[in-house]
């Protein structure tokens, strides 16, 4: 099993979504750092699941419990160790796909990597409630990298085939950034926001599920952040990146657009402002060789439609060794990305913190 990760900072989460708890060990952190629990809070918000009627309806209010790397308001520099109870346990939901596996989610390949001794309630260790220790180590993640003014902010890009207007790749404001944080459902263009929840409700309503895509601006990383090949910045958020349930695709800067383009169109050409370097465009999305060059870094990330939907669809029984039919009754996200937001923001700001460490003495 890995649930470990990290060169500088390391982390490891554990739980499962029906177990008694789920929580993260963070080694690595710098000692000294005062943490902002109302920014922590807000955060767990984001992401925690019941909020509202485009959300599964379990709810769990995701306080957090230190249990240890925390003394006198400022963390000690050892492990700081978290655990997050689950109170909204409905597992008589999940008798019926012990032995009949879900088509799209962890179930069967969960089975057949552990063995069948997986805890199948609610995804267990497969379950997009894993990702709630994810967002409280970004949390501190993202208030460490605030003191240097950086910060991380995202909006939902697409829901389905319904499409929010694009970030600009050169000029975003900071401000901008904060409010998309305080949004519940993220966009640029609230009338194609209003159209979107009417499209989650909508599918939700037939018992189906939608993807969708979010667009994530790191803005203010210095230049100079990354190591390739392995350590490059791409190479590092990708992992974590698809390292969180429900994730099929990303791409930087304009992605898999860029390879339509000819080097002419393409390259990002480049002149001093000042003293300081930039580029006229960011096609590159603020990474070049791996290395940050100072733009803001933009990256897209996909996400499929919710596996778990109330259609009937063609599966397998496992433990018979026979085709069966399932139709999912239970409390299921209709669509992942709303909720999916704050953990894409926070596994990115993880990913830069641990590389920011090659570089950076934070002690
Ligand atoms: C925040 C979040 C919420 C999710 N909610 C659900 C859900 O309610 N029902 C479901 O079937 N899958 C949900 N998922 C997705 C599954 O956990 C995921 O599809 C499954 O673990 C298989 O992983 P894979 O898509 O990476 O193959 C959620 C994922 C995340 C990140
Ligand atoms: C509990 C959360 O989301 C869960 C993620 C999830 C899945 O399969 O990923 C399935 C559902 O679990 P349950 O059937 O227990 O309600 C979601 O509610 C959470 O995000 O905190």
């Amino acid at each position: 099993m890995s649930s470990v990760w990290g060169k500088n900072i390391k982390l490891s989460i554990f739980g499962e979504s029906h177990g008694r708890a789920i929580g993260v060990n963070i080694d690595g952190l710098p000692p000294g750092v005062e943490l902002d629990f109302s920014f922590i809070k807000r955060e767990m918000k984001r992401r925690s699941p019941g909020r509202n009627s485009i959300n599964t309806k379990r709810q769990e209010v995701d306080q957090v419990e230190i249990l240890s790397g925390y003394f006198n308001n400022k963390t000690t520099g050892t492990p700081l160790c978290a655990i997050i109870w689950n109170t909204d346990k409905k597992s008589k939901d999940y008798d019926l796909i012990k032995d009949i596996m879900r088509p799209s989610h962890g179930d069967y390949t969960g089975n057949i990597r552990y063995k069948g001794y997986n805890d199948y309630r609610g995804g267990g260790h497969f379950s997009g409630r894993i990702t709630a220790p994810l967002v409280f180590a970004g949390s501190i993640a993202k208030q460490i990298l605030a003191k240097d003014k950086i910060i991380i902010g995202s909006h939902i890009y697409s829901i389905g085939e319904m499409k929010d207007k694009g970030f600009d790749y050169i000029d975003i404001e900071k401000e901008k950034l904060v409010s998309l944080q305080e949004s519940d459902f993220p966009v640029l263009d609230n009338d194609i926001g209003q159209r979107m929840k009417e499209l989650i409700l909508s599918v939700k309503k037939d018992g189906d599920s939608v993807g969708g895509v979010v667009e994530t601006v790191i803005l203010n990383s210095p230049s100079g952040i990354g190591s390739p090949f392995f350590d490059s910045i791409e190479s590092t958020i990708a992992s974590l990146l698809f390292s969180v349930p429900g994730v099929k695709g990303v791409e930087f800067g304009k992605g898999f657009q860029i390879s339509k383009m000819k080097g002419s169109q393409g390259n990002d050409q480049m002149y001093f402002l000042g003293e300081k370097i930039q580029s006229y465009t960011n096609n590159n999305g603020g990474i070049l060789g791996g290395i940050s060059s100072g733009m803001p870094i933009i990256f897209r990330t996909a996400f499929k439609p919710t596996p778990s939907i109330g259609k009937e669809q063609r599966t397998i029984n496992i433990s018979k060794r026979k085709n069966t039919s399932l139709k999912i009754e239970g409390r299921h996200d209709p669509c992942i990305v709303p909720r999916a937001v704050p953990v894409v923001e926070s596994v990115a700001a993880l990913a830069l913190l641990d590389l920011m460490m090659d570089v950076k003495k934070y002690d």
